[in-house]
């Protein structure tokens, strides 16, 4: 029996993700398949918020697996990855242990866009029938989704997705209580009531302009059942082709000589919205920034100021505009590529978001780096 066995997951279950269907699918679903591909597993019903982060944080024995599956949505990959980040071997586990996930949260923003890559067709069941597929997949492949250094007023996070303050953050955040009755729609529905109960945001936003500098990110693409994490971490070490990151490594190195065209910007002022994003999805509707790539390291950040916008029809026009990805070219929205933004909030009563989650700060740093993370994305 022993040599049959292809390979080993961590599974963590969040029973309560989105509409409350994530052990169901695993005992129906993904666990007979996962037994008919003779893939072993062992799994973490998570009982509440930091579960999944602890476990992660502290488990001695991650290298035996292949990766890590998650049944839930962004939240809990956000608060996987910041568990991981917690330990020693932190920076050698981020480009060796691969996640997969299976959608059974509300917000599905980084599995969305892999699958997107793929040309999966954005609806529910295209994706959760995708994800299940490649998740239980003897041939399943992970390839590389850049990871982004966040510092607030009190702590280090890795981010992959998105920060936002102002319209959208309070959208997202307000609208958490139709989760299970409405799922993705939730959004919709927030949204013009926001839109017809407009606030402003007083805050400072200072980007830097992106630059390549000589950096071209490739995807890296492997198959997760060829070798275990710890035999990809030993063949990392033994290569002498690139040194392994063993940290942080900011896109944007001090040492190096600031051309005009990235020299800071910032605006101070009365915002309707500050919203960045590093993927191209941020659910499953249309594409949010339709350039973005998995691998790229460039923040997309867009704003709207309150001087720009002429009335609240401005804003649920922009709001429909998302669904129809027109929205990046109304004329009060602001457009650019950075390596790095800071974010001094100045008015309360707008939540900072990250990846989907509220964090508490007044003000937020996101920078690219040249560290990234795997993601199981196709099964051919
Ligand atoms: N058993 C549990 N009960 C309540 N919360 C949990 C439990 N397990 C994990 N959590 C927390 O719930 C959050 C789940 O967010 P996640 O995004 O994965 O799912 P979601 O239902 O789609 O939520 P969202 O709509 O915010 O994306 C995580 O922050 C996680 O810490």
């Amino acid at each position: 029996m022993e040599e049959q066995c292809r390979g080993n997951l961590l599974v963590f279950i969040n029973p309560h993700s989105g509409k409350g269907k994530s052990l169901e699918t695993f005992a129906h679903t993904v666990g007979p398949k996962l037994d008919r591909s003779l893939v072993r597993y062992e799994v973490v019903v998570t009982t509440g918020p930091n579960h999944a982060r602890n476990v992660l944080m502290t488990k001695p024995d991650l290298g035996k697996f292949n990766g890590v599956l998650i049944l839930s949505g962004d939240g809990l990959v956000f608060e996987a990855l910041n568990g991981i980040l917690c330990r020693e071997d932190a920076f050698r586990l981020f480009p060796t242990l691969p996640i997969g996930i299976v959608p059974s949260g509300s917000g599905n923003g980084l599995l969305s866009s892999v699958l997107a890559k793929y040309g999966t067709k954005m609806d529910e069941k295209s994706i959760m029938d995708r994800a299940l597929e490649v998740v239980t997949s003897v041939s399943a492949k992970a390839e590389s989704v850049a990871l982004y250094h966040v510092k607030t007023d009190k702590q280090t996070y890795a981010s992959f997705l998105s920060m936002g303050w102002g319209l959208m953050a309070d959208i997202d955040i307000e609208s958490e209580q139709w989760r299970r009755t409405l799922g993705a729609h939730r959004f919709t529905l927030s949204g013009f009531f926001r839109s017809f109960h407009l606030r402003t945001y007083k805050g400072k936003l200072t980007y830097r302009p992106y630059k390549p500098r000589n950096f071209s990110p490739s995807s890296n693409v492997f198959n997760v059942y060829d070798k275990t994490v710890q035999q990809r971490i030993n063949e990392i070490k033994e290569s002498h082709e690139k040194p392994p990151l063993e940290g942080w490594e900011l896109h944007g190195n001090d040492n190096e000589k600031v051309s005009e065209e990235e020299e800071e910007v910032t605006i101070e002022d009365e915002f309707i919205n500050v919203y960045a994003v590093t993927l191209s999805h941020i659910s499953s509707d249309g594409p949010f920034a339709p350039s973005a790539k998995l691998e790229e390291n460039r923040i997309h950040l867009s704003y709207i100021l309150y001087k720009d916008i002429g009335t609240r029809i401005d804003i649920a026009k922009y709001l429909l505009a998302i669904e129809h990805e027109k929205h990046l070219d109304l004329p009060f929205v602001k457009r650019v590529e950075v390596s790095s933004m800071t974010l001094d909030t100045i008015s309360e009563g707008s939540y900072v978001v990250l990846d989907g989650e509220v964090v508490d700060t007044k003000s937020v740093t996101v920078s690219s780096t040249r560290n990234n993370i795997c993601v199981f994305s196709s099964s051919a």
